[in-house]
């Protein structure tokens, strides 16, 4: 029965309840979220955590005026449920519906687009900096949870934000956990932050006598100082403090009443304040809370049992996994380490069979590639397993840290090419182009689980410099194919077109092979096993044979395969018949299923043989 979040249409009919009704529409939001995550799957756990965050945030702040930055965003199902998308959230994360996370596209309620950690206190400040020049009014608050805050980039945006003097709220939500347990000496900072309940006392009734005298506003603030050198001699202090932070918590996030009344004062005070809120990840839901790392995101499952209704069968991902056990058995140098994806890269096992070789560094992919060119100086051999979008984050120390140097550093990247629900922020759109870029690179594509055990182990120990392969979110297609060892392999002979690609896309190569067989055009499939070094020479021989090439990829096309190889057709003078790129074009590209975003950018079976049918009509 959701019998008040019925009447919620917007935030304002939030603001209109009192606390019990409030608390009231807490229990039916978390009804309403497991119900609907149930069917649509999503980042159940960290939104059920939020409610009464969320809640107090809107009786607090006009989010249409003020801005809310989320940080990583994948914790706003709740304010859309609350600003006006509770009748579309059924189609949460699908194609052209409700987006998983913030996007001002969709809502003016949205403040900015999120998605990668560690962001929004540098965006809050921003905002918060165009405020104050441009002489407006409204509040800007960002919510960060611990496991953002183990990011570098959160620390740059604290120091600048701490000293700015600007009025900002920074909400820390504070649940130990990243999608596993938080790690990292920050994350024992935060659990030593204990106030005494008296000093906690003392503080409410400092400000409700600074709220009431007159002029007590402006005396609050130039006594702030006093009594805070005061606090720090008698009470232990949060780094936040030293950093020029007005330092309130830790308070218990899933009480309405007290959130409320913080959020309040913070807004009044008109200064850098820092909210220390402590939640519950998966609160309300039991299994959600016992195990919240499976509750991160999670797919569709049965409400009564916890369990996903698809079991995920294997995947690119566990084949990592159960590789990387083979190869540290091989070898005692081998190493994996994880910017707090250990679950999601395969990694579970390898963390606790190779405990002392197995490093979760937290959210901090530039930390991680500049750790593993240390570890590869000193003789070590670290693959790090990491997402294609996230890997973006860690570009610098790629170029400058590992490859300069030439050092043996080994990345697996996960998740290239499309993912799908995760949307714009997620897609492995870039990695192709900018790994290509890095000199001396190697960059390898297994397009089956067969190669990419094969294409690893190769890249361990019979490779040198940075060595990256490239492998997608999910499983293997049609194609179960072995590596040969090779730059390439031509998977179907034909004399109209070559149709060129590299990974999975040769599944759907082959598919528009079939469809234009039946058409009566004979295609070849060439499948790039490297793309980094690219075998020109292999490519244009095929192209030539047939006088028509095809290049498809899940990939942005600036920097592409088939930017790279028509370049170098050009330069040796070479003129095919016909030539084709079909990748991601310059676009980003939105939330949807995997199939539905590729028949979007016509990169399936279908739209490969529409295009290379067009093609070859003057045959
Ligand atoms: C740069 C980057 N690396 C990795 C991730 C994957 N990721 C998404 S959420 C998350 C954990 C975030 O923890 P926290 O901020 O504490 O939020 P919680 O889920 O606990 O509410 C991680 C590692 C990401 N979004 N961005
Ligand atoms: C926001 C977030 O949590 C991301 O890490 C993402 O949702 C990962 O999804 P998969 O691990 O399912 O690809
Ligand atoms: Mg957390």
């Amino acid at each position: 029965m959701t019998i008040i979040l019925e009447q919620i249409h917007s935030p304002e009919d939030v603001k209109r309840l009192d606390d019990k009704e409030t608390e009231a529409l807490c229990r039916e939001l978390r009804e309403f979220l497991i119900e609907n995550v149930s069917h649509t799957g999503g980042h159940l756990a960290s939104n059920l955590g939020v409610v009464e965050l969320t809640v107090a945030l809107h009786r607090v702040f006009d989010t249409w005026r003020d801005r809310l930055v989320f940080d990583v965003g994948h914790q706003c199902y709740i304010h859309k449920i609350l600003t006006g998308r509770k009748d579309t959230f059924g189609t949460l994360r699908s194609f052209q519906g409700v987006a998983g996370f913030p996007k001002p596209a969709e809502s003016e309620h949205d403040a900015f687009i999120a998605g990668h950690a560690s962001t929004s206190v540098s965006v809050a400040l921003g905002m918060a900096r165009a405020r104050t020049i441009r002489g407006e009014h409204y509040s800007v608050v960002a919510v960060l949870g611990d496991g953002a805050l183990t990011g570098g980039l959160a620390y740059e945006g604290l120091n600048d934000a701490g000293e700015s003097g600007e009025p900002l709220i920074v909400v820390l939500n504070d649940n130990g956990m990243s999608i596993t347990e938080n790690v990292g000496g920050i994350a024992s900072h935060l659990a030593r932050q204990r106030v005494k309940p008296q000093y906690f006392e003392f503080k409410k009734t400092y400000r409700r006598i600074m709220g009431v005298i007159p002029g007590g506003k402006r005396i609050y603030r130039v006594t702030h100082r006093v009594k805070t050198a005061v606090k720090k001699a008698l009470w232990p202090c949060s780094m936040f403090e030293d950093m020029g932070f007005t330092y309130l918590g830790p308070v218990d996030g899933h009480d309405i009443k007290k959130l409320t009344y913080l959020l309040q004062w913070a807004r009044q005070i008109n200064t850098t304040v820092l909210i220390h809120v402590r939640t519950v990840k998966g609160k309300g839901y039991p299994f959600a809370e016992e195990h919240p790392n499976e509750f991160h995101g999670i797919s569709r499952f049965q409400i009564e049992t916890g369990e996903p209704i698809c079991a995920s069968g294997k995947s690119f991902s566990g084949v990592f996994g159960e590789t990387m056990l083979k190869l540290a058995e091989k070898d005692p140098r081998v190493c994996a380490v994880t910017a707090a994806m250990q679950s999601g890269t395969g990694l579970d096992e390898f963390s606790s069979r190779y405990p002392k070789r197995f490093f979760d560094v937290g959210i901090a992919e530039g930390h991680a590639t500049a750790m593993c060119a240390g570890m590869a100086k000193q003789g070590l051999l670290p693959v790090f397993a990491v997402y294609s979008s996230f890997l973006q984050r860690a570009y610098d120390m790629l170029l400058h840290d590992v490859a300069i140097s030439g050092l043996h550093v080994v990345f697996a990247v996960d998740r290239a090419g499309l993912v799908g629900e995760d949307g714009e922020t997620h897609q492995g759109a870039f990695d192709a182009s900018f790994l290509a870029q890095v000199p001396g690179m190697t960059v390898l594509c297994p397009a089956s689980y067969g190669e990419l055990s094969s294409m690893l182990e190769y890249a361990l120990f019979e490779c040198s410099g940075p060595v990256a392969v490239r492998y997608p979110r999910g499983c293997e297609g049609n194609y179960r194919g072995k590596w040969g060892r090779g730059t390439h392999a031509v998977l179907r002979r034909g004399k109209d077109i070559t149709l060129a690609g590299y990974g999975v896309m040769v599944n759907e190569l082959t598919e528009a092979a079939e469809l234009l067989e039946a058409e009566g055009i004979s295609a070849e499939v060439l499948k790039l096993d490297s793309i980094a070094p690219l075998d020109y020479d292999a490519v244009l021989d095929c192209a030539l044979r047939t006088g028509r090439l095809l290049v498809a990829e899940e990939s942005i096309q600036e920097g592409s395969v088939g930017m790279r190889i028509g370049a170098e057709a050009a330069k040796r003078g070479i003129c095919l018949k016909n030539f084709a790129l079909k990748n991601l074009g310059n676009v980003f590209i939105p939330h949807g299923s995997v199939p539905e975003l590729l028949a979007m950018c016509g990169l399936n079976g279908k739209g490969i043989a529409e295009t290379a049918g067009e093609m070859c009509h003057d045959r």
